[in-house]
């Protein structure tokens, strides 16, 4: 099965699917994004969820709780004694937010999940948490990433695929492809090198097909033109039964962004014109378009 036909992303061309990274913060307004997505139409979306979720975490909203009523607190002329007590009531509020933090953290999921389905207009959704140790953004633990890309999955909302950290601990990396299964969304590993091209990528490559996983993905950076040839030739060669996506980054690599559906990688990454990338090397869709023509 090609990877179109499994997104469910047809096409009269031979091209690779182009996914545009969305990679707002808290403080970005998204209905700009949107705008851009409707004039440039790229095939799919990918919500690099990293860029802010982090600033939705249990520390940062229990200081924004506790901010809120310390502030509230400066504000009332109160006595010592009155005060004193007033703090270890925001002691207690503390015990009662951790007990229910499991809830709000699935409402603020929700909530943050619903904002982009409900801002971008029908295109397919890829779910991306990266992590730094990745060359993403994400700084939350493995089990906190887990947590948040399974309460996504879980909320209801169509994502056409989930991208799961090939380097994450079996078990958690199970435990999300499992909740993707079971809301029957796709699941595409992934792998990063933001140093250098590893020299076994046929073997990576066949590792990590040996999982359960629907697609693999590849990402790496070339220290050479030959590095570019070698994940291209890799690319042609390699066999395994998914769809393969695979990149080159950095400067040298833009080549393989562009020509890289001719040996066999189904989709490409490209930046809206206007907008923030998510990797060295990704070109704007017009100018992918135009190294097509
Ligand atoms: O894995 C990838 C590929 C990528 O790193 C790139 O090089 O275009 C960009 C990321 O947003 C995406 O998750």
């Amino acid at each position: 099965m090609t990877l179109r036909e499994l997104l469910n992303i047809p096409s009269s061309t031979n091209k690779p699917i182009i996914a545009v990274p969305l990679t707002l913060g808290p403080t970005d307004k998204i209905s700009p994004f949107a705008q851009k997505l409707q004039q440039q139409n790229p095939d799919i979306v990918e919500w690099r969820a990293d860029y802010i979720a982090d600033d939705f975490s249990q520390a940062v909203m229990w200081q924004q709780v506790k901010a809120g009523a310390q502030s509230e607190l400066a504000q009332k002329d109160v006595s010592a004694m009155t005060e004193a007590k007033m703090l270890s009531e925001i002691d207690n509020a503390k015990q009662e937010f951790m007990a229910n933090w499991p809830q709000i953290n699935v409402q603020i999921i929700k909530e943050l999940t619903g904002t982009v389905f409900n801002s971008i207009g029908g295109f397919p959704v890829l779910l991306t948490y990266r992590t730094v140790a990745q060359g993403g953004r994400g700084e939350m633990s493995p089990t906190e990433y887990a947590t948040f890309m399974i309460t996504a999955l879980h909320s209801g909302f169509p994502f056409a695929a989930v991208d799961v950290e090939y380097t994450l601990d079996e078990p958690l990396r199970q435990s999300i492809m499992d909740a993707a299964n079971k809301a029957n969304i796709p699941v595409l590993l992934s792998y990063h090198d933001f140093e250098s091209t590893p020299k076994n990528l046929p073997a990576l490559i066949s590792d990590m097909a040996d999982t359960s996983a629907d697609i693999i993905k590849l990402a790496v950076m070339p220290e050479s033109e030959k590095d570019v040839d070698y994940l291209l030739q890799t690319t042609k060669n390699v066999n395994i039964s998914q769809p393969l996506i695979t990149m080159s980054m950095g400067e040298i690599g833009k080549s393989s962004r562009i020509e890289g559906y001719e040996y066999g990688s189904e989709m490409t990454f490209a930046v809206l014109d206007g907008t923030q990338g998510s990797a060295p090397g990704q070109l704007t869709i017009n100018e992918l378009l135009q190294a097509w023509q």
